[in-house]
């Protein structure tokens, strides 16, 4: 449980407009240095979009990002990453020709790894075995070394992560990191996540995997239309009649 009362990351007013469609809209929130905050809601409620947002992906069309104290409204990604914000995609998009653990290279090759590390960059290849191994990659295997493209899924949701983690970031969003894992490959998340918490991370969990994101998170905000309709610990907010009403006949999995 997080007892930090340091704003890490703030969201104001934030919308995104697509056309005639308001995939975010007006959502504030903020978040405490090493808190776990979960983003919930049905299928389409803006849940991408706001990881989007938060991570310069796509622009606001309204509201702000603050960031340590920073705003960092319209930022480019590279420069959000750099600052120390670091996400993972629903959809994985590994370099497929690369082995596994060479798909790190992009974080471990960064400006702000090398700044971390005193201006050295390290045994690149040694600390990404390291970190895959941390996610559940067996060392001594084939997976480590052989081509993203022939990877099982669950291996690739497991490379997200690592990729995240060898930033080195304060702030890791997990957009779905569950989503198509088995309820296995979720439990042996679980304690690589808590670890990240331990060690001080702050996290944004997207998720439809209810039962496990509940497991992890301080407090949770839900969307629905865009728009955030509440907001707290988990048990509290999902007794809510407006969440329950979002939920009625959607594909939550609990
Ligand atoms: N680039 C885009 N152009 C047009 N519409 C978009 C774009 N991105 C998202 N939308 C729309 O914005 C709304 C919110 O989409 P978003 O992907 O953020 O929802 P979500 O909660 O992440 O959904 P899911 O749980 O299915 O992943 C949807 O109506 C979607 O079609």
């Amino acid at each position: 449980m997080n007892n930090n009362q340091e704003i890490i990351l703030q969201a104001e007013n934030l919308s995104r407009y697509f056309g005639g469609v308001k995939a975010v809209d007006g959502v504030s929130f903020s978040l405490r240095r090493n808190e776990v905050l979960g983003v919930i809601g049905p299928n389409g409620s803006g849940k991408t979009t706001l990881a989007n947002l938060l991570t310069g992906f796509v622009k606001p069309s309204k509201g702000k990002v603050i960031f340590e104290g920073n705003d960092i409204t319209g930022s480019p990604p590279y420069k959000v990453a750099d600052l120390g914000i670091a996400r993972s995609f629903q959809m994985v998009k590994p370099f497929y020709q690369l082995p596994a653990f060479k798909n790190l290279n992009v974080a471990l090759l960064s400006p702000r790894v090398r700044r971390l590390a005193g201006g050295r960059y390290g045994d690149r290849d040694a600390m990404a075995k390291d970190l895959l191994e941390e996610v559940g990659f067996e060392r001594d295997s084939w997976v480590i070394s052989h081509q993203a493209a022939s990877l099982p899924h669950g291996y690739l949701k497991r490379l997200e992560l690592a990729k995240c983690m060898a930033l080195q970031p304060e702030v890791i969003v997990l957009d779905e990191l569950f989503s198509g894992l088995s309820l296995a490959e979720v439990a042996s998340l679980v304690p690589v996540i808590e670890k990240l918490v331990h060690q001080g991370k702050t996290l944004v969990m997207i998720e439809h995997r209810l039962k496990e994101l509940f497991r992890i998170a301080d407090r949770v905000i839900v969307l629905n239309f865009g728009q955030k309709i509440a907001e707290g610990e988990p048990a509290q907010v999902m007794e809510d009649p407006q969440v329950k009403g979002a939920y009625l006949g959607s594909e939550a999995e609990e």
